[in-house]
């Protein structure tokens, strides 16, 4: 053989390189998985084994795996086979176990953390939401909270009315309509009106456009869509945002119109803030001052300023992430209970009856215009909203946690700084606390025992805990006392199977996805049955 045949037959430098590199990588994922086995801090937790080498193993469950977002259901079958500790991935602990719910998602002055991954999806980590720290959530969350106490939503009782009426506008222009009247999306645009007003001094007309508010639905959709997708890749949300959107906005607006419809937020988020800013400039702090007099501040952003917070706390950035992570929280969430809680109600006439007669009788004697404390009275009624909350169980993902301290269960020391999880379904859909608990039984809450009662927890608890649950009751009360008092509804082609369980999680739980939304007809308007 000639000596140049020798030479064809050897690698040549640039394979070279590609095979060493491949030996190093295999090398290298070998030696993480035996580590992560053999000698990482948390392998001797329950679970299986494949789930504690690689994240990819979560990854099939969620984005592989027909329909998506199902790994949650796995997580309960770990459970089921391993017990109440399990670690679900290389570098967490799940737990499912009610009793410690308390000790995991402790009050102030326990410290809790929270995970990066799990915060960095929705790419706000200015906002309380996406706030890693213990202690600047602590001085972040206090600063706004004067938005959200039980005063100042009952204050602003007034604000809200106008919104409840149109609310009312829309069913009644639904009175005998061919089309059925998708209460997700009618819903949803009642609850961002009422944010965008209570919160930045904004009014939009989402109630009164039909299209607008369908745009605003679809693009949530697809935030929920992505979200198994955000949750493997963290990071990629906010290396989107990052982009130059001007440059692509033609192509978003042909092509991708829900997310260039949630981009469209971000800058209106942003004007907003800006708009703010060109005023306090002109009013200076004597406005502020005024502010402080006020049960509610005029805004998120007037909270933010008259707090005690540091002077770079109270940037434009902050204020916008802020902003946008109130809009964001609160808005889908109240809408899908309300629509969940007028299922349930339309689901069950007997309870229906007892509930619209309380309500009857709180508008004759209220001369048509209860406030929220007298409908929070009505047993039947008040009764039904807490079931409907139990029963949604809206945050279907786990919520992970980091104590800065090791923490005991029952035997297992996890170590500090472990990301440590619970889910609310674990909770609040356990048949042990919650006799017959997928079933819609508001009465089990007459006689709730003080244990069922702490374990109600669709808001969350602890220092994390969901901080619009006032404002969330408010609107939630006033809403649907009107539209119930008024209406006959029937609902249209709506199961529980397909349209209210959830079946895939989407950091909040989501129906199948042949669902077409809860949806009803109006039968009669009785109002314009008295005219
Ligand atoms: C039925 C309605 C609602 C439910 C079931 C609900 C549930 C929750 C839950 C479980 C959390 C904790 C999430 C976590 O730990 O990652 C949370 C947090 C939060 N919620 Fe709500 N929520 C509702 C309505 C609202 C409304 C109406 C607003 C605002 C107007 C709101 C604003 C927030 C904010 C800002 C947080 C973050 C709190 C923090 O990190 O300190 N929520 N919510």
């Amino acid at each position: 053989m000639e000596s140049a045949d020798i030479f064809r037959h050897l690698p040549s430098s640039n394979t070279t390189w590609l095979l060493a590199l491949l030996c190093a990588l295999t090398l290298y994922m070998l030696s993480m998985c035996v580590y992560r086995l053999l000698f990482h801090p948390l392998a001797r937790f329950p679970g299986p084994k494949l789930a504690a080498t690689t994240k990819w193993y979560e990854f099939y469950y969620d984005i592989l795996k027909s329909p998506g977002g199902q790994f949650f259901h796995k997580l309960s079958q770990m459970h089921d086979q391993y017990g109440p500790i399990v670690r679900p991935n290389p570098s967490e602990i799940h737990i499912r176990d009610p009793g410690f719910f308390d000790v995991l998602y402790a009050a102030n002055p326990t410290k809790r953390n929270k995970y990066l991954p799990s915060t960095e999806m929705a790419a706000l980590p200015l906002g309380i939401h996406g706030t890693i720290s213990h202690d600047t959530h602590r001085r972040r969350r206090v600063a706004i909270s004067p938005m959200f106490s039980k005063r100042a939503v009952t204050s602003a009782q007034d604000l809200i009315q106008p919104h409840v009426h149109k609310l009312v506008e829309v069913f009644a222009a639904n009175v005998d309509s061919l089309e059925a009247l998708n209460l997700q999306t009618t819903f949803l645009a009642y609850t961002t009106d009422v944010i965008y007003d209570y919160m930045f001094g904004i009014k939009t007309n989402y109630q009164n456009n039909k299209q607008e508010a369908e745009a605003w639905r679809q693009s949530m959709e697809a935030v929920a869509q992505a979200t198994p997708f955000s949750k493997q890749f963290p990071w990629l949300n906010a290396k989107l945002l990052a982009l130059p959107h001007a440059l692509f906005r033609p192509l978003l607006n042909r092509f991708l119109p829900d997310i260039a419809g949630l981009l469209e937020t971000h800058s209106v988020m942003m004007q907003t803030v800006s708009n703010y800013v060109s005023e306090q400039s002109k009013t200076g702090l004597g406005e502020i001052a005024e502010e402080k007099e006020k049960i509610k501040p005029k805004t998120l952003f007037h909270a933010i300023d008259r707090s005690q917070l540091a002077g770079d706390e109270k940037n434009p950035q902050r204020m916008y992430q802020e902003g946008l992570t109130v809009l964001f929280a609160g808005g889908e969430t109240g809408s899908r209970l309300l629509a969940h809680t007028m299922f349930h109600l339309l689901d069950n006439p007997d309870i229906l009856e007892k509930v619209k007669d309380e309500i009857a009788g709180v508008y004759r004697s209220s001369n048509g215009s209860p406030e929220v404390k007298m409908l929070e009275r009505l047993p039947w009624f008040s009764a039904s909203i807490r079931e409907s909350l139990r029963l949604r169980a809206a945050t279907t993902s786990r919520l992970p946690l980091i104590s800065t301290k090791d923490l005991v269960y029952k035997g297992w020391t996890i170590p500090a700084g472990t990301p440590i999880s619970m889910s609310h379904p674990d909770i609040l859909h356990n048949n042990d606390i919650f006799p017959e608990a997928l079933k819609f039984k508001p009465d089990r809450w007459f006689n709730a025992t003080d244990f069922q009662n702490r374990m109600f927890v669709p808001f969350g608890k602890g220092t994390r805990m969901c901080i619009g649950m006032e404002f969330a009751y408010g609107e939630m009360y006033m809403s649907l006392a009107a539209v119930l008092n008024r209406f006959e509804l029937e609902l249209f082609d709506t199961t529980w199977e397909r349209d209210v369980a959830y079946s895939r999680d989407c950091f909040l739980g989501e129906p199948s996805k042949s669902s077409l939304g809860i949806r009803v007809k109006v039968l009669i308007d009785k109002a314009a049955k008295r005219d």
